[in-house]
Protein backbone atom coordinates (compact mmCIF):
# COMPACT_ATOMS: atom_id res chain seq x y z
CA UNK A 1 0.00 0.00 0.00
CA UNK A 2 0.85 3.45 -1.11
CA UNK A 3 1.58 5.48 2.58
CA UNK A 4 2.72 8.16 1.06
CA UNK A 5 1.23 12.21 2.04
CA UNK A 6 -1.44 13.09 -0.71
CA UNK A 7 -0.56 16.52 -1.63
CA UNK A 8 -2.57 18.87 -4.42
CA UNK A 9 -1.51 22.40 -5.41
CA UNK A 10 -3.89 24.87 -6.12
CA UNK A 11 -2.57 27.66 -8.70
CA UNK A 12 -0.23 24.79 -10.31
CA UNK A 13 0.22 26.71 -13.51
CA UNK A 14 1.79 29.66 -11.62
CA UNK A 15 5.23 29.74 -11.05
CA UNK A 16 4.97 29.11 -7.42
CA UNK A 17 2.94 25.65 -8.30
CA UNK A 18 5.76 24.79 -10.59
CA UNK A 19 8.32 25.06 -8.24
CA UNK A 20 6.30 23.00 -6.32
CA UNK A 21 5.98 20.55 -8.61
CA UNK A 22 9.72 20.81 -9.25
CA UNK A 23 10.62 20.35 -5.74
CA UNK A 24 8.23 17.10 -5.17
CA UNK A 25 9.94 15.19 -8.09
CA UNK A 26 12.14 14.53 -5.03
CA UNK A 27 10.69 14.27 -1.77
CA UNK A 28 10.43 10.59 -0.82
CA UNK A 29 7.32 11.12 1.23
CA UNK A 30 4.97 12.78 -1.23
CA UNK A 31 2.76 12.19 -4.01
CA UNK A 32 0.89 15.07 -6.33
CA UNK A 33 -2.77 13.89 -6.38
CA UNK A 34 -4.00 16.55 -8.41
CA UNK A 35 -2.79 19.72 -9.88
CA UNK A 36 -4.99 22.15 -10.11
CA UNK A 37 -6.17 24.82 -12.18
CA UNK A 38 -9.11 27.83 -12.28
CA UNK A 39 -8.61 28.86 -15.89
CA UNK A 40 -7.27 25.57 -17.56
CA UNK A 41 -8.93 22.47 -15.76
CA UNK A 42 -9.24 19.15 -18.31
CA UNK A 43 -5.59 20.32 -20.15
CA UNK A 44 -2.38 19.20 -19.76
CA UNK A 45 -0.14 21.13 -17.56
CA UNK A 46 2.56 20.07 -20.06
CA UNK A 47 0.75 22.48 -22.21
CA UNK A 48 1.57 25.58 -20.71
CA UNK A 49 4.89 24.54 -19.13
CA UNK A 50 6.29 21.82 -21.55
CA UNK A 51 9.67 21.52 -19.29
CA UNK A 52 7.06 18.94 -17.29
CA UNK A 53 6.32 16.83 -20.06
CA UNK A 54 6.26 13.45 -18.57
CA UNK A 55 6.18 14.80 -15.25
CA UNK A 56 2.93 15.19 -14.55
CA UNK A 57 0.55 13.05 -16.57
CA UNK A 58 -3.20 13.77 -14.71
CA UNK A 59 -4.66 17.22 -16.25
CA UNK A 60 -5.30 20.20 -14.25
CA UNK A 61 -8.48 19.70 -12.20
CA UNK A 62 -11.11 22.60 -11.29
CA UNK A 63 -11.16 24.04 -7.97
CA UNK A 64 -13.79 22.69 -6.19
CA UNK A 65 -12.87 21.86 -2.22
CA UNK A 66 -14.59 19.25 -1.84
CA UNK A 67 -13.12 16.83 -4.41
CA UNK A 68 -9.68 18.40 -3.17
CA UNK A 69 -10.44 16.72 -0.29
CA UNK A 70 -11.31 13.05 -1.88
CA UNK A 71 -7.91 13.24 -3.67
CA UNK A 72 -5.39 14.80 -0.93
CA UNK A 73 -4.74 14.97 2.73
CA UNK A 74 -2.68 18.35 2.36
CA UNK A 75 -3.19 21.64 -0.10
CA UNK A 76 -0.98 24.42 -1.49
CA UNK A 77 -2.79 27.41 -2.50
CA UNK A 78 0.04 29.32 -4.81
CA UNK A 79 -2.90 31.91 -5.42
CA UNK A 80 -2.98 35.74 -5.55
CA UNK A 81 -3.79 37.32 -2.20
CA UNK A 82 -7.96 38.08 -2.19
CA UNK A 83 -7.63 34.34 -3.63
CA UNK A 84 -6.35 32.46 -0.93
CA UNK A 85 -8.54 34.44 1.73
CA UNK A 86 -11.57 33.34 -0.20
CA UNK A 87 -10.62 29.52 -0.75
CA UNK A 88 -8.81 28.29 2.39
CA UNK A 89 -11.97 28.51 4.86
CA UNK A 90 -13.81 26.07 2.26
CA UNK A 91 -10.72 23.86 2.40
CA UNK A 92 -9.97 23.72 5.89
CA UNK A 93 -13.40 23.21 6.52
CA UNK A 94 -13.18 20.48 4.18
CA UNK A 95 -10.53 19.00 6.68
CA UNK A 96 -7.84 19.29 4.51
CA UNK A 97 -4.63 20.64 6.19
CA UNK A 98 -3.34 23.62 4.47
CA UNK A 99 -0.24 25.55 3.65
CA UNK A 100 -0.86 28.94 1.90
CA UNK A 101 1.71 30.76 -0.12
CA UNK A 102 0.08 34.18 -0.42
CA UNK A 103 -0.08 37.02 2.21
CA UNK A 104 -3.65 36.92 3.06
CA UNK A 105 -3.15 35.03 6.11
CA UNK A 106 0.01 36.73 7.90
CA UNK A 107 -0.95 39.85 9.61
CA UNK A 108 -2.67 38.95 12.87
CA UNK A 109 -4.58 42.10 12.67
CA UNK A 110 -7.61 42.30 10.11
CA UNK A 111 -7.57 45.94 10.01
CA UNK A 112 -3.78 45.92 9.17
CA UNK A 113 -4.16 43.73 6.13
CA UNK A 114 -7.25 45.69 4.65
CA UNK A 115 -5.10 48.77 5.14
CA UNK A 116 -2.18 46.96 3.05
CA UNK A 117 -3.37 44.53 0.46
CA UNK A 118 -6.64 46.29 0.03
CA UNK A 119 -8.80 43.51 0.14
CA UNK A 120 -11.22 42.35 3.09
CA UNK A 121 -9.49 40.43 5.19
CA UNK A 122 -10.00 36.93 6.39
CA UNK A 123 -11.72 36.47 9.72
CA UNK A 124 -10.53 36.92 13.21
CA UNK A 125 -10.65 33.52 13.88
CA UNK A 126 -8.71 32.15 10.73
CA UNK A 127 -6.03 34.81 11.16
CA UNK A 128 -5.45 33.46 14.80
CA UNK A 129 -5.45 29.97 13.87
CA UNK A 130 -2.74 30.65 11.09
CA UNK A 131 0.94 29.92 12.23
CA UNK A 132 3.53 31.87 10.59
CA UNK A 133 5.97 29.63 8.57
CA UNK A 134 9.78 30.59 9.74
CA UNK A 135 10.54 27.93 10.07
CA UNK A 136 14.24 28.75 11.74
CA UNK A 137 11.99 31.45 14.30
CA UNK A 138 8.72 29.63 14.70
CA UNK A 139 9.68 25.73 13.79
CA UNK A 140 8.11 24.56 17.10
CA UNK A 141 4.63 26.22 16.19
CA UNK A 142 4.81 24.82 13.12
CA UNK A 143 5.32 21.29 14.31
CA UNK A 144 1.53 19.25 14.30
CA UNK A 145 -0.37 22.22 13.09
CA UNK A 146 -3.03 21.64 10.23
CA UNK A 147 -2.60 25.45 8.66
CA UNK A 148 0.49 27.69 7.78
CA UNK A 149 0.56 30.63 6.45
CA UNK A 150 4.13 30.92 4.50
CA UNK A 151 5.84 33.89 5.09
CA UNK A 152 6.67 36.62 1.99
CA UNK A 153 9.69 36.45 -0.35
CA UNK A 154 11.40 39.76 0.91
CA UNK A 155 9.99 39.05 4.29
CA UNK A 156 12.16 35.91 4.46
CA UNK A 157 15.22 37.60 3.39
CA UNK A 158 14.82 40.27 5.38
CA UNK A 159 14.09 38.69 8.99
CA UNK A 160 16.30 36.18 8.72
CA UNK A 161 18.95 38.71 7.71
CA UNK A 162 17.79 40.84 10.95
CA UNK A 163 16.61 38.97 13.93
CA UNK A 164 19.22 37.04 15.37
CA UNK A 165 21.06 41.09 15.95
CA UNK A 166 17.81 42.07 16.91
CA UNK A 167 17.08 39.97 19.45
CA UNK A 168 20.65 40.10 21.02
CA UNK A 169 19.91 43.60 21.24
CA UNK A 170 23.21 44.37 19.34
CA UNK A 171 21.02 46.39 16.60
CA UNK A 172 18.93 49.41 17.41
CA UNK A 173 15.56 48.28 16.04
CA UNK A 174 14.18 52.08 15.63
CA UNK A 175 16.69 52.59 13.05
CA UNK A 176 16.48 49.72 10.92
CA UNK A 177 16.78 50.79 6.59
CA UNK A 178 16.00 47.67 4.94
CA UNK A 179 17.02 48.36 0.72
CA UNK A 180 15.88 45.50 -0.90
CA UNK A 181 15.95 43.58 -4.25
CA UNK A 182 13.94 41.39 -6.43
CA UNK A 183 14.21 39.32 -9.76
CA UNK A 184 11.29 39.66 -11.86
CA UNK A 185 9.45 36.23 -10.99
CA UNK A 186 8.59 37.71 -7.75
CA UNK A 187 5.92 39.50 -9.73
CA UNK A 188 4.29 35.81 -10.38
CA UNK A 189 3.64 34.71 -13.72
CA UNK A 190 0.41 37.58 -14.97
CA UNK A 191 1.81 39.55 -17.14
CA UNK A 192 2.06 43.25 -16.17
CA UNK A 193 3.45 46.69 -18.46
CA UNK A 194 6.24 46.69 -15.73
CA UNK A 195 7.44 43.14 -16.17
CA UNK A 196 7.22 43.57 -19.84
CA UNK A 197 10.66 42.66 -21.62
CA UNK A 198 11.67 45.96 -22.97
CA UNK A 199 10.68 47.61 -19.90
CA UNK A 200 12.77 45.56 -17.74
CA UNK A 201 15.42 44.79 -19.05
CA UNK A 202 18.54 47.40 -19.06
CA UNK A 203 16.31 48.39 -16.25
CA UNK A 204 16.73 49.01 -12.52
CA UNK A 205 13.96 50.81 -10.78
CA UNK A 206 12.22 51.10 -7.28
CA UNK A 207 8.59 50.61 -6.83
CA UNK A 208 5.80 50.78 -4.02
CA UNK A 209 8.22 52.68 -1.92
CA UNK A 210 6.40 53.22 2.09
CA UNK A 211 3.13 51.74 0.38
CA UNK A 212 5.25 47.64 -0.14
CA UNK A 213 2.55 45.35 1.73
CA UNK A 214 5.50 43.47 3.13
CA UNK A 215 6.51 46.26 5.71
CA UNK A 216 3.61 45.42 8.39
CA UNK A 217 4.50 41.52 7.97
CA UNK A 218 8.69 42.55 8.70
CA UNK A 219 7.34 45.38 11.47
CA UNK A 220 4.85 42.44 13.39
CA UNK A 221 7.51 39.77 13.41
CA UNK A 222 10.10 42.38 14.69
CA UNK A 223 7.76 43.63 16.86
CA UNK A 224 6.69 40.46 18.60
CA UNK A 225 10.66 40.20 18.74
CA UNK A 226 11.61 43.25 20.80
CA UNK A 227 8.26 43.41 22.62
CA UNK A 228 7.50 46.71 20.95
CA UNK A 229 6.22 48.37 18.00
CA UNK A 230 8.99 48.35 15.09
CA UNK A 231 8.84 50.48 12.27
CA UNK A 232 11.13 50.30 9.40
CA UNK A 233 12.15 51.98 5.66
CA UNK A 234 11.60 49.42 3.29
CA UNK A 235 12.30 50.13 -0.14
CA UNK A 236 11.73 47.38 -2.86
CA UNK A 237 13.66 47.28 -6.59
CA UNK A 238 12.92 45.35 -9.50
CA UNK A 239 15.90 43.96 -11.26
CA UNK A 240 16.79 42.40 -14.56
CA UNK A 241 16.95 39.09 -13.53
CA UNK A 242 14.89 35.83 -13.61
CA UNK A 243 15.62 35.03 -9.69
CA UNK A 244 16.53 36.44 -6.58
CA UNK A 245 16.36 38.52 -3.76
CA UNK A 246 18.96 40.77 -2.12
CA UNK A 247 18.01 42.17 1.06
CA UNK A 248 20.37 45.06 2.41
CA UNK A 249 19.85 45.70 5.56
CA UNK A 250 21.23 49.03 8.10
CA UNK A 251 21.07 49.46 11.64
CA UNK A 252 22.68 51.12 14.60
CA UNK A 253 25.22 49.02 16.41
CA UNK A 254 24.27 49.09 19.96
CA UNK A 255 27.85 47.94 21.87
CA UNK A 256 30.80 47.42 19.85
CA UNK A 257 30.80 44.27 17.72
CA UNK A 258 33.21 43.35 15.41
CA UNK A 259 32.05 41.18 12.28
CA UNK A 260 33.60 38.18 13.81
CA UNK A 261 31.54 38.33 16.87
CA UNK A 262 28.42 38.94 14.90
CA UNK A 263 29.05 35.49 12.40
CA UNK A 264 29.52 33.84 15.51
CA UNK A 265 26.31 35.26 16.99
CA UNK A 266 24.53 34.07 14.25
CA UNK A 267 25.98 30.67 13.59
CA UNK A 268 24.76 29.86 17.03
CA UNK A 269 21.59 31.18 16.50
CA UNK A 270 20.81 29.19 13.22
CA UNK A 271 22.86 26.43 14.82
CA UNK A 272 20.76 23.42 13.77
CA UNK A 273 18.73 25.03 11.05
CA UNK A 274 20.23 23.38 7.45
CA UNK A 275 18.80 26.44 5.07
CA UNK A 276 21.29 29.43 6.44
CA UNK A 277 24.66 29.23 6.01
CA UNK A 278 26.34 32.47 7.74
CA UNK A 279 29.47 33.81 5.32
CA UNK A 280 33.13 34.45 7.12
CA UNK A 281 33.45 38.03 7.97
CA UNK A 282 34.69 40.24 4.46
CA UNK A 283 32.91 37.62 2.43
CA UNK A 284 29.28 38.61 1.16
CA UNK A 285 26.54 36.37 -0.61
CA UNK A 286 25.32 37.18 -4.16
CA UNK A 287 21.60 35.61 -5.61
CA UNK A 288 23.05 33.20 -7.63
CA UNK A 289 25.21 31.43 -4.84
CA UNK A 290 21.15 30.24 -4.12
CA UNK A 291 20.13 30.20 -7.29
CA UNK A 292 17.21 26.96 -7.36
CA UNK A 293 17.92 26.39 -3.90
CA UNK A 294 16.12 26.47 -0.30
CA UNK A 295 18.99 28.56 1.09
CA UNK A 296 19.45 31.65 2.54
CA UNK A 297 22.88 33.34 2.75
CA UNK A 298 23.94 36.24 5.02
CA UNK A 299 26.99 38.07 5.54
CA UNK A 300 28.09 41.48 7.40
CA UNK A 301 29.76 44.56 7.75
CA UNK A 302 30.00 46.10 11.08
CA UNK A 303 32.26 49.51 10.85
CA UNK A 304 33.31 51.22 13.80
CA UNK A 305 33.57 54.41 12.01
CA UNK A 306 29.92 54.70 11.62
CA UNK A 307 29.15 52.61 14.26
CA UNK A 308 26.27 50.71 11.85
CA UNK A 309 26.08 47.13 10.97
CA UNK A 310 25.23 46.46 7.19
CA UNK A 311 23.66 42.84 6.57
CA UNK A 312 23.39 41.34 3.07
CA UNK A 313 20.96 38.31 2.67
CA UNK A 314 20.46 36.82 -0.15
CA UNK A 315 17.50 33.96 -1.51
CA UNK A 316 15.69 32.54 -4.25
CA UNK A 317 12.48 34.15 -3.76
CA UNK A 318 10.72 30.97 -5.39
CA UNK A 319 11.85 28.54 -3.27
CA UNK A 320 13.00 30.02 -0.10
CA UNK A 321 10.74 32.97 -0.35
CA UNK A 322 7.98 30.83 -1.56
CA UNK A 323 7.51 27.11 -2.39
CA UNK A 324 11.15 25.59 -0.52
CA UNK A 325 9.30 27.11 2.36
CA UNK A 326 6.82 25.91 2.20
CA UNK A 327 8.04 22.32 1.78
CA UNK A 328 10.20 22.98 5.13
CA UNK A 329 6.85 23.72 6.70
CA UNK A 330 4.99 20.92 5.11
CA UNK A 331 7.75 18.84 6.61
CA UNK A 332 7.52 20.11 9.73
CA UNK A 333 3.93 19.88 10.15
CA UNK A 334 4.09 16.19 9.55
CA UNK A 335 7.12 15.68 11.89
CA UNK A 336 9.94 14.28 8.95
CA UNK A 337 13.04 16.16 8.60
CA UNK A 338 13.37 19.74 7.96
CA UNK A 339 15.03 19.44 4.68
CA UNK A 340 13.44 16.17 3.15
CA UNK A 341 13.38 16.80 -0.88
CA UNK A 342 14.84 19.78 -0.02
CA UNK A 343 18.67 19.28 -0.62
CA UNK A 344 19.49 21.06 -3.69
CA UNK A 345 22.93 22.60 -4.45
CA UNK A 346 22.26 25.91 -5.66
CA UNK A 347 22.62 25.81 -10.03
CA UNK A 348 25.64 27.29 -10.29
CA UNK A 349 26.59 29.46 -12.64
N1 LIG B 1 6.60 34.71 -7.14
C1 LIG B 1 7.20 34.79 -5.95
O1 LIG B 1 8.44 34.94 -5.86
C2 LIG B 1 6.40 34.69 -4.69
C3 LIG B 1 5.03 34.62 -4.68
N2 LIG B 1 4.35 34.58 -3.49
C4 LIG B 1 2.91 34.53 -3.45
O2 LIG B 1 2.50 33.20 -3.84
C5 LIG B 1 1.30 33.24 -4.57
C6 LIG B 1 1.54 32.62 -5.96
O3 LIG B 1 2.55 33.38 -6.61
P1 LIG B 1 3.05 33.07 -8.08
O4 LIG B 1 3.06 31.62 -8.32
O5 LIG B 1 4.26 33.85 -8.29
O6 LIG B 1 1.85 33.73 -8.90
P2 LIG B 1 1.42 33.45 -10.43
O7 LIG B 1 0.74 34.68 -10.87
O8 LIG B 1 2.60 32.98 -11.18
O9 LIG B 1 0.39 32.25 -10.27
C7 LIG B 1 -0.81 32.36 -9.53
C8 LIG B 1 -1.71 31.25 -9.95
O10 LIG B 1 -2.95 31.36 -9.24
C9 LIG B 1 -3.99 30.81 -10.04
N3 LIG B 1 -5.24 31.52 -9.82
C10 LIG B 1 -5.56 32.78 -10.19
N4 LIG B 1 -6.81 33.08 -9.82
C11 LIG B 1 -7.30 31.98 -9.21
C12 LIG B 1 -8.55 31.66 -8.61
N5 LIG B 1 -9.55 32.54 -8.57
N6 LIG B 1 -8.71 30.44 -8.06
C13 LIG B 1 -7.72 29.53 -8.12
N7 LIG B 1 -6.50 29.77 -8.67
C14 LIG B 1 -6.31 30.99 -9.21
C15 LIG B 1 -3.55 31.01 -11.50
O11 LIG B 1 -3.68 29.79 -12.18
P3 LIG B 1 -4.99 29.37 -12.99
O12 LIG B 1 -5.41 30.55 -13.82
O13 LIG B 1 -4.48 28.22 -13.80
O14 LIG B 1 -5.96 29.02 -11.94
C16 LIG B 1 -2.06 31.33 -11.42
O15 LIG B 1 -1.29 30.43 -12.15
C17 LIG B 1 0.89 34.72 -4.65
O16 LIG B 1 0.02 35.03 -3.60
C18 LIG B 1 2.21 35.44 -4.45
O17 LIG B 1 2.03 36.72 -3.94
C19 LIG B 1 4.98 34.53 -2.30
C20 LIG B 1 6.34 34.57 -2.25
C21 LIG B 1 7.16 34.68 -3.43
C1 LIG C 1 9.11 41.67 -7.90
C2 LIG C 1 7.74 41.79 -7.32
O1 LIG C 1 6.87 42.44 -7.85
N1 LIG C 1 7.54 41.13 -6.16
C3 LIG C 1 6.26 41.14 -5.52
C4 LIG C 1 6.27 40.12 -4.42
C5 LIG C 1 4.86 39.95 -3.95
C6 LIG C 1 4.52 38.76 -3.23
O2 LIG C 1 5.22 37.81 -3.18
O3 LIG C 1 3.31 38.84 -2.68
P1 LIG C 1 2.84 38.43 -1.25
O4 LIG C 1 4.04 37.93 -0.54
O5 LIG C 1 2.33 39.67 -0.63
O6 LIG C 1 1.85 37.40 -1.46
C7 LIG C 1 5.94 42.54 -4.93
O7 LIG C 1 6.86 43.27 -4.62
O8 LIG C 1 4.75 42.82 -4.72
Amino acid sequence: MNNKLKVAIVGSTGYGGVELIRFFQNHPQVEITSVISSSSSGESIADGFPHLTDVILRPLDGVDPAEIASRADLVFTATPSGVSAKLVPSLLEAGLKVIDLSGDFRLKDGTVYEEWYKHPAPSASLLEQAVYGMAEVYGDEVKGKNFISNPGCYPTATLLGLIPAVEAGWNDSTSIIIDAKSGVSGAGRGTSLTNHYAEMNENFKAYKLNKHQHIPEIEQVLGNITGTPVTVTFTTQLVPMTRGIMSTMYANLIGEHSDREIVDLYRKYYENRPFVRVREPGIWPSTKEVYGSNYCDIGFAADPRTGRLTIISVIDNLVKGASGQAIQNMNLMMGWEENLGLNMTPVYP
